[in-house]
């Protein structure tokens, strides 16, 4: 097995070495090559990810990711120039992002049921392509456009990926996007899922605006069991997802290129954290929850099975005190 790591900025590299620690413990063959990318060889280099890069990185099984972004560089040029080229030149189009209230977990929500869900986000068009441009910059007359691209090829590989998944699961797909308004992408969107849905006539689905989704994920987060949605909604509503289950630090996701050819990446969802950086007060968990997803990916189900039945175990004896992030590292090692 062979593993490409990008530790990336601010609390990635602590995250990831905790995730790293368990990895080896169930796999001491894996192999892994250590990536530099992020703000450092950004000051240094002025590179953000190269063609050698990539060829690099095509070496790999998976890739295993802590997090980009860093105040030092503008707002963007990292998380465009290295992040979404990353995704987008991978054709991660399958951005995946379980979400699971653990039993003894505490959730912000005073009746939050059964959480156990699956948000199946498109990765790789929507908003982020930086299809867009600004006119009379920094006049009182400026123009700044930022276009979504929808392609009917994207949205129905994603589609079918989580319609795929429901039909694993045995219960639901709902499509959130915002079709009474984004009226040309969100038709696309509901007649693609539509369409699909012939193929899984088991399959039950239905239809939330994004607005009126986030509602849901506040007020009764146990209707859902697969959301699949597009790049920018996806991204936002699973930030909420991981708060009501507990906190950004144990929501795990995968980039996947279902189709094989590009290595998939997996990573926590949420970012460099450089409030907290450097200081071991990082939660490791949802770095060491995407390597799960990793093993599960590469094929070893018991592998991922083990690690989340220790970050299980961890999560419900935790209390109110989580402790640093290598207590953490520490605790779920010995449980795997
Ligand atoms: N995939 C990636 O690499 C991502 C990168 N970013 C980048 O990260 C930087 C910071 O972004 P923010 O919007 O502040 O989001 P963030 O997710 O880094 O932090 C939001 C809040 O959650 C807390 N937090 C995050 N991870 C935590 C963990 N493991 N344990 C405990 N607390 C944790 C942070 O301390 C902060 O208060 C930016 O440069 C942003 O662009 C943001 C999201 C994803
Ligand atoms: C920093 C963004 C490019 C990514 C992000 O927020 C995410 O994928 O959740
Ligand atoms: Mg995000």
């Amino acid at each position: 097995m062979k593993i490409a790591l990008i530790p990336g900025d601010g609390i990635g590299p602590e995250v990831v070495d905790q995730a790293l620690r368990v990895l080896t413990k169930l796999h001491p063959e894996v192999e892994t090559t250590e990536f530099d990318f992020g703000a450092r060889r950004y000051h240094a280099t002025g590179e953000l990810l190269t063609d050698a890069d990539m060829a690099a990185l095509r070496e790999h099984d998976a890739i295993l990711l802590g997090a980009i972004g860093d105040p030092s560089v503008p707002s963007g040029i990292l998380e465009r120039g290295f992040l979404l080229k990353l995704r987008f030149l991978m054709d991660h189009h399958v951005n995946l992002r379980p979400s699971i209230l653990f039993d003894g977990v505490a959730s912000p929500l005073a009746n939050p049921g059964t959480i156990d869900f699956v948000v199946v986000r498109e990765g790789t068009e929507g908003p982020y392509t930086g299809n867009g441009g600004a006119l009379r910059v920094g006049t009182p007359h400026e123009i700044a456009t930022e276009v979504s691209v929808n392609t009917r090829f994207g949205i129905e590989r994603v589609v079918r990926d989580a319609f795929a998944r429901a039909q694993a699961r045995g219960k639901k797909l709902t499509l959130v996007h915002k079709n009474n308004v984004l009226t040309f992408a969100g038709s696309m969107w509901a007649r693609t899922v539509d369409e699909v849905g012939k193929e899984f006539p088991e399959v039950a689905t239905d239809y939330l605006h994004i607005d009126a989704a986030t509602i849901f994920m506040v007020t009764d987060p146990a209707r859902f069991d697969v959301i699949v949605t597009d790049n920018l909604f996806g991204d936002i509503i699973t930030d909420l997802a991981a708060a009501v289950t507990g906190g950004i630090g144990l929501a795990a996701s995968g980039n996947i290129d279902a189709t094989g050819v590009s290595p998939s990446m997996f990573e926590p969802v949420h970012g460099s954290a450089p409030d907290i950086a450097g200081q071991n007060l990082a939660d490791p968990t949802a770095a060491i929850l995407s390597v799960a997803l990793l093993l599960r990916h590469l094929g070893d189900v018991d592998g991922a099975a083990r690690v989340e039945a220790a970050v299980a175990s961890d999560v419900a004896s935790r209390g109110e005190t989580r402790g640093s992030t290598t207590e953490v590292g520490d605790r779920i090692l010995a449980l795997v």
